[in-house]
């Protein structure tokens, strides 16, 4: 299939509808059915469907006999979960859904990071350490997010009803009206489903640890009621097909752990060192998480807590651009690199789920489906930030009549950061 260029402009034509917490998710028994499944399908495995005990699908059968194909027909490239996923950091390949992929090809194998993105550059397209960092990762969420959408396609309402109870017409009827009854709600629920987030700094997570959706073998999704089914679950790790290109062997700063990205044929929650590899350890995880955790949640309050007086006193942040992220900010006497940010916060969730894993190297993050929900809920702590304090945000391009510099980020208190 040709590669395709994918404006990413969110879901489009399906009103408008809430992101929801994976909490709040997990209640709305449909979308969370929808969710689980269309995440399990951009990652192209086996969904391993097993119907729970009592559970007759003899009317669901035609619709998930298309989800099934859906399944296992290859799908776009640009939109498998795989090539999303690798968009971060490595392969340092240009997205195939990037609409000048190939046209700009200055890739240079002896120096494929792009360490200077000026002019940009491909060598993974993330961007951190600057106030860049929660504006980039926006639409990369967003990318994932009408992903999944794409993977929703089965419900989309053109398959025939499903061949059962043809004895008479009334009994035909009555079918196909079930079955058109059917795939409204599913289209409904498909049309108002959007991406969930993961908040680490809920009170829960403090004392439960990791939400066990993100770490069982299996979840079982309510189809309806009486009728679950058992699958894979496609939120604890990703099963790779093959190892991505560049995936290399990263021993970490102390010199006491290796994470064998070369050979591990998943994605890990603290590995051992070793090649072989079983399981998430969601015990060690756990206990990491927990003894975080009330620090997180104090972290993620003072950055709401904006000091009336720009004084260099507390680490709270003063500014738009000291909040966003922890390296370039304004240059002018507001400077202050002590301050905590989201960016901040945000590096020590990584450090706390990946372990020695995929989430704790940004080459390898991408990879871990938790990935996902944690930046969500990045973007939700971002976008309460922009309501919270309207004023305090960037207001435009400004000109630096001294050394004729255009400084592309300009915040109400006059400083700016140019990139
Ligand atoms: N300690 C890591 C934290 C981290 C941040 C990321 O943004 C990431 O993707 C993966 C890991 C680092 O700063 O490199």
């Amino acid at each position: 299939m040709p590669d395709i260029s994918v404006p990413i402009v969110g879901r489009e034509h399906t009103g408008v509808h809430p992101r929801l917490s994976i909490d709040e998710l997990q209640i709305e028994t449909k979308q969370f059915a929808l969710s689980i499944l269309s995440y399990l399908i951009i990652q192209y495995r086996n969904v391993g469907l097993e119907p729970q005990p009592g559970c007759n699908m003899t009317v669901y059968s035609a619709i998930f006999s298309e989800l099934l194909m859906f399944g296992v027909k290859p799908p776009e490239q640009a939109l498998t979960f795989a090539r999303i996923a690798g968009i971060h950091g490595l392969p340092y390949e240009e997205w195939k859904g990037d609409p000048s992929h190939d046209a700009k090809a200055d890739y240079d194998e002896n120096d494929p990071k792009d360490t200077e993105p000026k002019p940009s550059r491909f060598g993974g397209y993330c961007n951190h350490g600057s106030v860049l960092f929660p504006s980039w990762h926006r639409p990369y969420v967003m990318a994932l997010e009408v992903c999944t959408e794409t993977a929703l396609s089965w419900v989309q309402l053109n398959n025939p009803p499903p061949a059962i109870h043809r004895r008479s017409r009334s009994c035909l009827r009555e079918s196909s009206r079930l079955h058109r009854y059917i795939r409204r709600i599913w289209a409904d629920t498909a049309a108002a489903l959007r991406f969930p987030w993961w908040d680490w700094a809920d009170s829960d997570v403090a004392q439960n640890g990791l939400p066990t959706v993100f770490s069982d073998d299996r979840l079982v999704l309510e189809f309806y009621s009486g009728c679950a089914m058992g699958v894979f679950n496609p939120l604890s790790f990703f099963p790779f097909q093959s190892i991505p290109k560049g995936f290399k062997d990263v021993t970490n700063s102390d010199n006491t752990m290796t994470a064998y990205f070369s050979q591990w044929m998943r994605t890990i929650r603290y590995a051992p060192s070793s090649p072989e590899i079983q399981d998430n350890d969601t015990a060690a995880l756990n206990a990491a998480l927990i003894q975080e955790a009330p620090t997180l949640r104090n972290r993620v309050a003072s950055l709401f807590t904006l000091p009336a007086t720009k004084s260099p006193q507390t680490s709270a942040s003063h500014t738009f651009d000291e909040f966003l992220n922890h390296t370039v900010q304004s240059t002018n006497e507001l400077h202050y690199y002590t301050s905590d940010s989201l960016e901040g916060v945000h590096d020590s969730m990584h450090d706390i789920l990946g372990g020695n894993g995929n989430m704790t190297y940004p080459d390898y993050a991408g990879f871990d489906p938790i990935f996902f929900l944690h930046h969500c809920n990045v973007d939700r702590l971002y976008a309460l930030w922009e309501y919270v304090y309207p004023k305090e945000c960037y207001i435009g391009q400004w000109n630096n009549p001294e050394d004729q510099s255009d400084y592309s980020f300009t915040q109400s208190t006059g400083t700016y950061s140019g990139l």
